[in-house]
């Protein structure tokens, strides 16, 4: 018999068809009642596939035939690992498909940020250009100014390289520990959180969302960096405490930020949205065709192998496929 599969996020027809061929799939109407097809799909899923929905124990309590979950992001800071745990439910998640397309969102905020391109975008729409631009819209320079990654992996790796290798950025990075092999390849140099800070031009927050990492960045830190920095998170909005930087922006503490996630998304109704030295994106950092495509089928694939056999490649929760296999 065909287990069923509950797709709570869009998904591509042919990818629909493909997940069909082995499994009974019922699809989230978002037009509908979601709370109604959530209570009709759960108790039935053995398997979940899609993203951006907080799952803990109080969204999976119903989903008693589970056996896995299939994320369609590298993140997972929205689950609940040790309920997972507990249910012995398995999760995957896609890693490597979205890293240089992150990598290069990235660094089209850091290029933003720096030279104004939004602001002046806007400005130049609102037919404010009369004449050949001064000083006070002049922005910085990229090439050349050092470069902070906090969180060098391999999303931070992949900025960390088109910074040293297309604009000659010398690299500088903090994290959980030391990587050797990036260090010789990037010439890059390990700091204290507190160096990288006082040090960098560019602070590149590329760190998950853990209890660790929420408001790693906050007023205090936001006070080590230079006023002619610019910090930008394509990480997790709660990495930052976004009212200290909403006014560091304001007092002009800092020069910019180039924002691609928030502490509450969609984001609404935000002081950011007055502030033009605030580059603010709707959370694309892996929204292009080609790389939300690869990702569904790799979550796919993961999936398939999950439910019918096979090691998937991407687990989150290794015990948990380790005690199935005993
Ligand atoms: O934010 C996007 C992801 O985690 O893939």
């Amino acid at each position: 018999m065909k287990k069923n599969v509950f797709v709570f996020s869009r998904l591509a027809p042919e990818h629909q068809a493909r997940l069909r061929q082995h499994f009974n799939v019922s699809l989230l109407d978002p037009d509908g009642d979601i709370a109604a097809q959530y209570a009709a799909a759960l108790p039935e899923a053995h398997g979940l596939l899609g993203v951006g929905r907080p799952f803990g124990r109080a969204q999976l309590e119903p989903a008693r035939r589970l056996e896995a979950i299939a994320s369609i992001s590298v993140g997972y800071d929205n689950y609940d690992l040790t309920y997972l745990d507990e249910r012995d439910i398995l999760l995957t998640n896609t890693p490597d498909v979205l890293t240089e397309t992150t990598a290069d969102l990235g660094f089209a905020l850091l290029m933003s940020a720096a030279r104004r391109v939004a602001e002046l975008d806007a400005w130049v729409k609102a037919g404010h250009w009369q004449a050949a631009v001064g000083p006070a819209l002049f922005g910085g320079d990229v090439h050349g100014k050092t470069l902070g990654i906090l969180g060098l992996g391999k999303i931070g790796a992949a900025i960390a390289r088109r910074g040293r290798f297309g604009f000659g950025m010398p690299v500088i990075y903090h994290g959980n520990g030391r990587k050797p092999e990036l260090e010789a390849e990037l010439g890059a140099g390990y700091r204290s959180l507190d160096e990288l800070l006082g040090e960098a031009d560019f602070v590149c927050v590329v760190v998950p969302l853990s209890e660790r990492t929420r408001h790693l960045i906050g007023r205090r830190e936001l006070a080590l960096m230079k006023p002619s920095a610019i910090l930008i998170n394509i990480a997790r909005g709660p990495v930052l405490d976004e009212a200290a930087l909403i006014e560091a922006l304001r007092d002009r503490r800092i020069q910019a930020a180039g924002l691609d996630v928030y502490e509450k998304e969609p984001l609404k109704d935000s002081p950011l949205f007055a502030l033009p030295n605030a580059v603010t994106l709707p959370h694309i950092g892996s929204a292009t065709h080609e790389t939300r495509r690869a990702m569904a089928e790799r979550a796919i694939d993961n999936l398939e192998r999950a439910l019918l056999g096979g090691t998937p490649r991407d687990i989150v929760n290794p015990q948990v496929w380790a005690r199935r296999q005993a």
